[in-house]
């Protein structure tokens, strides 16, 4: 165990026409400081994970940390991008800073705008991370690469919409208890299950219910190495952490096995020396009800083929055996790309800490976390478990 985080910030996700990037970033970096007890003086590094890819004309952001405080003149200071997965990038790279000790003290933060992006163009901004020669002309953007894949999984393994529609239930249910969700409204199995005009395909089987938001929000997180972070008001220890990079084009894989999150998964419970059963709670990358179902298998809650089982049987429920998403996910607290990943530690941590509020498991002591870029293409693992 050799960092933990400290403290955190999570702004509301949703859409901000008052803020900016800069005013984003500004807030949680102020606020985790805040919540971990520093000041700027007392940060070594600075991680910034934030996409862009074109949402706003402002690139070069890892700089507008700095505008925090005056006090981080002249600190370390980078921005990491690994698409979808940029949080997590961010917080493994503020892990490894600290663990080849070149820094005892990293904030990292993650960020993104894209509400202020005319609805074609937010597709074709999030196919950039997709492999273009492939898929770069997908008129339905990121949900027609996953409409696709589910329209494959339908294929193989038979008709999933019930399970999709429950896997899109539960988590706006959960969301409701989420303060920080976009949507708080608990839409019900029926209302995701049907086609309507509220609720219309976007592409092959998948209804607007089935697609995580589009979002504007930031989080961030304060990591210290053990000595530090057990000096401090809090400390949340990475027990593991994985990370699997995968290829890029879909046609040199089987996109059904997601087998990069698998690995992932596989090296983090190893190197936790725990079994999923272990876990008291997991954040998952539901940035499509389908990518959900398939992770329950590459997480080796069910067998390839079977991730209908986990929801049908209430295993991810809030009260099953392995509540998944207990935040409401990406589907209802909503996915504002370079934040993502930096929300999920941070909610999970809060769960560790019993600060969860309404979205509270009970005795929470093991969360695990998965963020993904692509079509399962970067798969970042993390272990979180509360040492004071
Ligand atoms: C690896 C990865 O992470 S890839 C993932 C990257 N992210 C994405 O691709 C984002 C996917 N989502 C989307 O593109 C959009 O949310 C869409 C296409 C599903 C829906 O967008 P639109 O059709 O433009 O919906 P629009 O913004 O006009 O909203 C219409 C209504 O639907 C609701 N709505 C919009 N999106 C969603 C959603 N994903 N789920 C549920 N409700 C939604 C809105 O709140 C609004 O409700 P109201 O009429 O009660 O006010």
């Amino acid at each position: 165990m050799t960092a933990c985080i400290v403290g955190w910030s999570h702004t509301p996700f949703g859409k901000h026409d008052s803020e900016t990037v800069e005013s984003l970033i500004v807030r949680v970096a102020n606020e985790a400081m805040a919540h971990a007890g520093i000041g700027p003086q007392d940060v070594d590094e600075i991680v910034l994970g934030h996409y862009n890819a074109g949402f706003t004309p402002q690139d070069f952001t890892a700089s507008l940390v700095l505008q925090a405080d005056d006090g981080f003149r002249f600190k370390p200071a980078t921005r990491v991008e690994n698409a979808c997965a940029t949080g997590s990038a961010a917080v493994h790279q503020g892990i490894k800073t600290i663990e080849a000790k070149r820094a005892r003290v990293v904030l990292v933060v993650g960020v993104e705008q894209m509400t202020r992006t005319p609805g074609p163009e937010i597709g074709r901004t999030l196919l950039k991370a997709s492999y273009l020669p492939e898929d770069g002309d997908n008129p339905a953007g990121f949900a027609g690469v996953f409409g696709n894949i589910a329209g494959a999984y339908f294929q193989r393994h038979g008709d999933q919409s019930d399970a999709l529609a429950m896997i899109a239930a539960k988590n706006h249910q959960n969301g409701v208890q989420n303060p920080y969700a976009q949507m708080r409204k608990d839409l019900g199995f029926d209302f995701c299950r049907t086609e309507s005009d509220k609720n219309p395909f976007v592409a092959g089987p998948l209804k607007r219910t089935d697609c995580s938001l589009v979002s504007d929000g930031a989080a961030a997180v304060v990591l210290a190495d053990t000595e530090t972070a057990l000096r401090m008001r809090r400390a949340v220890a990475f027990r593991a952490t994985a990370h699997a990079q995968d290829f890029l084009p879909m046609s040199k894989r089987d996109v059904l096995k997601f087998e990069g999150a698998a690995t992932a998964w596989a090296r983090a419970l190893a190197q936790a020396g725990i079994t999923l059963d272990d876990l008291s709670l997991v954040e998952t990358h539901d940035c499509f009800t389908v990518a959900e179902l398939i992770e329950y298998e590459a997480m080796g809650l069910t067998k390839e083929g079977r991730g209908a089982d986990a929801i049908r049987e209430g295993w991810t429920t809030k009260e099953g055996k392995l509540p998944v998403n207990p935040s409401g996910g990406l589907k209802a607290k909503g996915h504002p790309i370079g934040a993502t990943g930096v929300s999920m530690h941070a909610l999970s941590a809060m769960q560790l800490c019993g600060d969860a509020g309404g979205m509270q498991i009970p005795d929470a002591t093991l969360a695990g976390v998965f963020n993904m870029g692509g079509v399962a293409v970067a798969n970042y693992v993390s272990v979180l478990e509360r040492i004071k």
